[in-house]
C-alpha cells in the first residue's frame, strides 16, 4: 500500500524544484490545462503544484477529497480560488517575490524594445529590408515613466528605469504615505495625462479588471507606450487595438492576454505591438526559486500537519 502523500504537479517546475521534492513524497505529473486529465489526477493528489496556466477553481476542489496543500509557484493568485480553497481547509502558498526581478527586467526590456522598434525592425531586416528612418524610435531620458501599481514589481522598474534618466510617477492608492523617495504619486488620470510611458504592475481583481479602457487610453498622450507585465484583461485589449490603429497611443508591449495561451490575436498584427507569450517569470534562477519556495512549504503542509487539519 502507497502510503507516501501524492504530489501532482500540474504545471511544468524548474528540476531544481523537483529533485527538491525529494523521496518522502510520490510525485506526478499532469497537464493542467488538460481539463479532464487534471480532474482525474486531482482526485488522489495530496498537494497541487502549479504556475499561472492551471485554473484551480471549485470544479477542481470538488474532485480532489484528499486535497491539503495548493502551492503556486509565482506571485499572481488570480488562476486559484483562494477563497474557496480556506472554507474547505486547503491551505494556499504562493511565492510572492520568487520572480519579480525578472518581472521587473522583463519590463524593462520591453520598454526598451517598443522605444526602438526592435522587434518590428529585427523582423523587417530578417526578410532582408534595411528601413533604418522608418524605425527611428524616442529616448527615454527626461520622459516620464507611470507605474500603476507600485508594489515589488513596481518598485524595481521605477528604480531600474530612473538609471535611464526617465523621471517617475505612479499611481497607488494603497500606498499612503510610503511612497518610495523620487517618485511622484498622481491620481491616475494624472498620470495618464502625463506619462510617456506606462507600465502596469496589479494584481488581476475585480477592481482591476479593465482599469485601462477606453476613457483611459484616450487620456493618454498620442506618443505614449503602454506595458502590461502583470495579467491580460486589466487592459481591455479591444479597446487597446482601436487605440493603436487609430493613433491615439503610439505603442503597446504585452507579455499577458485576457485567454492564455494566446496565440491569435488582432493585435499581433500591429506593428506597433511588441507581444510576448508571459515570459516575465520566465528565467532559471526565477523558476528555481518560485518552485522551491512551493515545495518547501508543500513538504511542510504534508508533514508538519496532521491529515485533515488545516494548514496555516
Ligand atoms: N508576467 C509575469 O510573468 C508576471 C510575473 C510576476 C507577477 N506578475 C503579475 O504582476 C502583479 C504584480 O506583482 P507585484 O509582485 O508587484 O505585486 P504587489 O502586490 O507587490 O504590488 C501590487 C501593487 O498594486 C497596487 N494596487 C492594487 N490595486 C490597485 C489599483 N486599483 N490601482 C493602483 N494600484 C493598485 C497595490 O497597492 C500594490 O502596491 C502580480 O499580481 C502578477 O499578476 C506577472
Ligand atoms: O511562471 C508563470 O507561470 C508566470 C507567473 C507569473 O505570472 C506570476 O504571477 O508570478
Amino acid at each position: 500500500m502507497n502510503i507516501r502523500p501524492v504530489v501532482l504537479v500540474a504545471d511544468p517546475l524548474s528540476p531544481v524544484a523537483l529533485s527538491s521534492l525529494g523521496s518522502d513524497v510520490e510525485v506526478r505529473h499532469c497537464d493542467g490545462t488538460d481539463r479532464p486529465a487534471l480532474l482525474a489526477a486531482v482526485e488522489s493528489a495530496d498537494a497541487l503544484l502549479v504556475r499561472s496556466a492551471t485554473r484551480v477553481d471549485a470544479e477542481v476542489l470538488d474532485a480532489a477529497p484528499r486535497l491539503r496543500f495548493i502551492g503556486r509557484a509565482g506571485v499572481g493568485l488570480d488562476n486559484v480560488d483562494v477563497q474557496d480553497a480556506t472554507r474547505r481547509g486547503v491551505a494556499v502558498a504562493n511565492a510572492p517575490t520568487a520572480n519579480v526581478v525578472s518581472a521587473a527586467e522583463m519590463t524593462c526590456a520591453l520598454i526598451l524594445a517598443s522605444a526602438r522598434h526592435l522587434l518590428p525592425a529585427g523582423t523587417a531586416l530578417r526578410q532582408g529590408s534595411w528601413e533604418r528612418s522608418r524605425y527611428t524610435g524616442v529616448e527615454l531620458s527626461s520622459k516620464t515613466l507611470g507605474v500603476i501599481g507600485l508594489g515589488r514589481i513596481g518598485t524595481l522598474v521605477a528604480e531600474r528605469m530612473a538609471a535611464f534618466g526617465m523621471d517617475i510617477v505612479a499611481h497607488d492608492p494603497h500606498l499612503g504615505n510610503a511612497c518610495p523617495d523620487g517618485v511622484k504619486l498622481l491620481t491616475l488620470d494624472e498620470l495618464l495625462r502625463r506619462a510617456d510611458v506606462i507600465t502596469v504592475h496589479l494584481p488581476k481583481t475585480a477592481e482591476t479588471t479593465g482599469l485601462i479602457g477606453r476613457a483611459e487610453l484616450a487620456a493618454m498622450k498620442p506618443t505614449a507606450l503602454l506595458v502590461n507585465v502583470a495579467r491580460g484583461g486589466i487592459v481591455d485589449e479591444q479597446a487597446l487595438h482601436a487605440a493603436l490603429v487609430s493613433g491615439q497611443i503610439a505603442g503597446a508591449a504585452l507579455d499577458v492576454f485576457g485567454r492564455e495561451p494566446c496565440t491569435e490575436s488582432p493585435l499581433f498584427e500591429l506593428d506597433n505591438v511588441t507581444p510576448t507569450p508571459h515570459l516575465g517569470a520566465s528565467t532559471s534562477e526565477a523558476q528555481d526559486r518560485a518552485g522551491v519556495t512551493v515545495v518547501e512549504a508543500a513538504l511542510k503542509a504534508l508533514f508538519d500537519q496532521p491529515a485533515g487539519s488545516p494548514a496555516a
